[in-house]
């Protein structure tokens, strides 16, 4: 990665137009930190949000507010490898341009799971296996349970007008 931004910026942006990309780029390679997937996705609220990008760590927390696509969709595609979630959309070259600001550093690949994991706060899962138990257990009694009542209804109806 390294090596691509040096290439980048000894030959491609050597143009005095291409000058402040130049400097986006050399500002992002001497920078960078690298950092571990665990570090990342615990970033994970609507104040504190950090994505993964092609290989790259962005701390989108300033922009969810103004972001086009909501802040909802930053947050679902943190705690995993935003890049499939990111092209899917098809984001514009100014979207792309104005990532730099937002960019904060590397992430150690080999630490991003291939599943998506919770870390912290989490959503959508319920761990609490139990009422999803009785909530099964019920949805088998209550008809029985009408069935019966109806049954004894009918006898009781039966006996009386006998
Ligand atoms: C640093 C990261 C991101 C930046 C700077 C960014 C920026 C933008 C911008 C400027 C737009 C307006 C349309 C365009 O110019 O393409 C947009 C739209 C959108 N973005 Fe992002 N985005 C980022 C990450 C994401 C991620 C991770 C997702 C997850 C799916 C996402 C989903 C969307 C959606 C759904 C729209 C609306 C598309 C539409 O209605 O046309 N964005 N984004």
């Amino acid at each position: 990665m390294h090596t691509a931004i040096s290439l980048l910026t000894k030959n491609t942006l050597k143009s005095p137009q291409n000058l402040h990309l130049q400097q986006i780029y050399q500002s992002m390679a001497s920078s960078k930190k690298t950092f571990v997937f665990n570090e990342v996705s615990t970033h994970n609220k609507t104040k504190d949000c950090w994505l993964i990008i092609e290989g790259k760590v962005y701390d989108v927390t300033p922009f969810m507010e103004d972001h086009p696509g909501g802040d909802e969709v930053l947050l679902a595609a943190t705690g995993k490898d935003a890049t499939n979630d990111f092209e899917d959309v098809g984001h514009s070259e100014d979207a792309r341009g104005m990532m730099h600001k937002y960019y904060i550093g590397e992430i150690d690949t080999s630490t991003v799971p291939l599943k998506r994991v919770f870390v912290g706060k989490e959503r959508n899962y319920n761990p609490d296996k139990t009422s999803a138990f009785i909530i099964k257990i019920l949805q088998f009694l209550v008809p029985l349970l009408i069935l019966g009542l109806a049954f004894a209804v009918r006898s009781y109806t039966k006996d009386k007008s006998a």
